[in-house]
């Protein structure tokens, strides 16, 4: 790609209107000073002291997050979060970031979703990070919830260019995205061609039909529980894309760590990684790809252009240390010409 053409894209972010439709998770990291640690007289243990607390939009709030520091125009939350506490301190994060969360629907029934992430100060990136605690709902999410949301998104529908789907939740039915919101998202995008319908999912990628989906290598060969290290020969995605595309009946996108992504439309295109030096910090870095991707193809892009960008912005972010970061036009611009210098080289 061209700069003069990445340009061009970006030029276009600022007007475009993209909904995110999924689970919304609060990541909200505890910052200690060991230091300062104490020893608790009842229990003995440890009593870790928090210097810091820092609230970030996790999961489908990491997609949003990213968006905003693209510069995407506006942004509409649709999910079901908690009456409580973190769900205030989500919507704040998220409308701090220009988000419209009027989509966020609260119930007192729920927690709102939680990853709590207790870090060492002195200990950059993951390795600083205690154990984590999280918060999740392990009831079936109601139906009339379910209803609600699919009501915000069909009210916004006619004025939106793209809808983003994260589906978070492991235990199946537990999170927004139930097998009846699947069907619902699938006739959704079936009838309304003119907007992008794109989705994520941790778990139930394969039942996602009708929209482009973002499966990673393992998850598009069924490698199930992959190890550190562990790889997809590139003949064996080349194979397996075709079919999935059957399936889903539209695109496919599959991330490849440091090798990049591979997108099926117009044709066969594998978008090589970029090179990067010394640690790096994946979380989110899904999240990342699909902002940057659904925001290009938003502006015009075609799917190997949009992967493009989709994966200069997670080389950005995943370079962020103990943080789900995001990225700026201007880095992207940079990432740009970094990536041609690689790959011409
Ligand atoms: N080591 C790395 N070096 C350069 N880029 C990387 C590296 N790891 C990840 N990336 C970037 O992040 C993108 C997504 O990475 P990966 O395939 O690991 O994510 P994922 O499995 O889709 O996401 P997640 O784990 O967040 O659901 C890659 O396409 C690439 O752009
Ligand atoms: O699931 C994990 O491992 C995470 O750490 C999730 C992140 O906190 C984040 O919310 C993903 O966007």
């Amino acid at each position: 790609m061209e700069t003069e053409r990445l340009e061009e894209l970006l030029g276009k972010f600022g007007s475009r209107r993209i909904a995110v439709l999924g689970d919304y998770f609060l990541d909200r990291y505890l910052v200690t000073d060991p230091q300062l640690a104490e020893k608790s007289i009842e229990t003995g243990k440890t009593a870790h002291q928090v210097v810091d607390i820092r609230n970030a939009p996790g999961a489908a709030g990491t997609i949003v997050n990213n968006l905003a520091a693209l510069g995407a125009g506006e942004l509409f939350a649709i999910g079901v979060v908690g009456d409580d506490g973190q769900g205030y301190d989500l919507k704040k994060e998220l409308n701090r970031r220009g988000c419209n969360t009027e989509g966020l629907i609260q119930s007192a029934n729920l927690m709102t979703p939680t990853y709590l992430k207790p870090l060492n100060k002195d200990v950059p990136g993951l390795e600083g990070e205690h154990e984590r605690y999280d918060t999740k709902n392990r009831k079936t999410m109601t139906q009339r919830l379910v209803n609600e949301a699919l009501e915000v998104l069909d009210r916004l529908l006619p004025e939106l260019d793209a809808v983003i789907v994260l589906d978070q939740v492991e235990e199946e039915n537990c999170g927004v995205l139930t097998a009846e919101t699947r069907d619902a998202l699938a006739e959704r995008a079936e009838n309304n061609p003119n907007v992008i319908f794109y989705a994520d999912s941790r778990r139930y990628i394969h039942h996602f039909r009708n929209m482009i989906i973002k499966p990673n290598e393992f998850e598009a060969v069924g490698h199930e529980n992959p190890l550190p290290g562990d790889q997809v020969e590139l003949t064996q995605l080349e194979e397996a894309i075709p079919r999935l595309r059957n399936t889903a009946n539209a695109p496919i996108c599959v991330t490849r760590g440091a090798n990049g992504i591979i997108v099926s439309d117009p044709e066969l295109t594998s978008i090589p990684g970029i090179k990067l030096e010394g640690p790096v910090d994946t979380t989110g870095a899904g999240d990342s790809v699909s902002a940057g991707l659904v925001l290009t193809l938003a502006s015009g892009a075609i799917l190997p252009e949009a992967a493009l960008v989709g994966m200069l912005v997670a080389s950005i972010t995943v370079k962020q240390l103990g943080t789900t970061g995001t990225a700026s036009q201007e880095q992207v611009s940079e990432r740009l010409i970094m990536w041609k210098s690689q790959n011409e080289s």
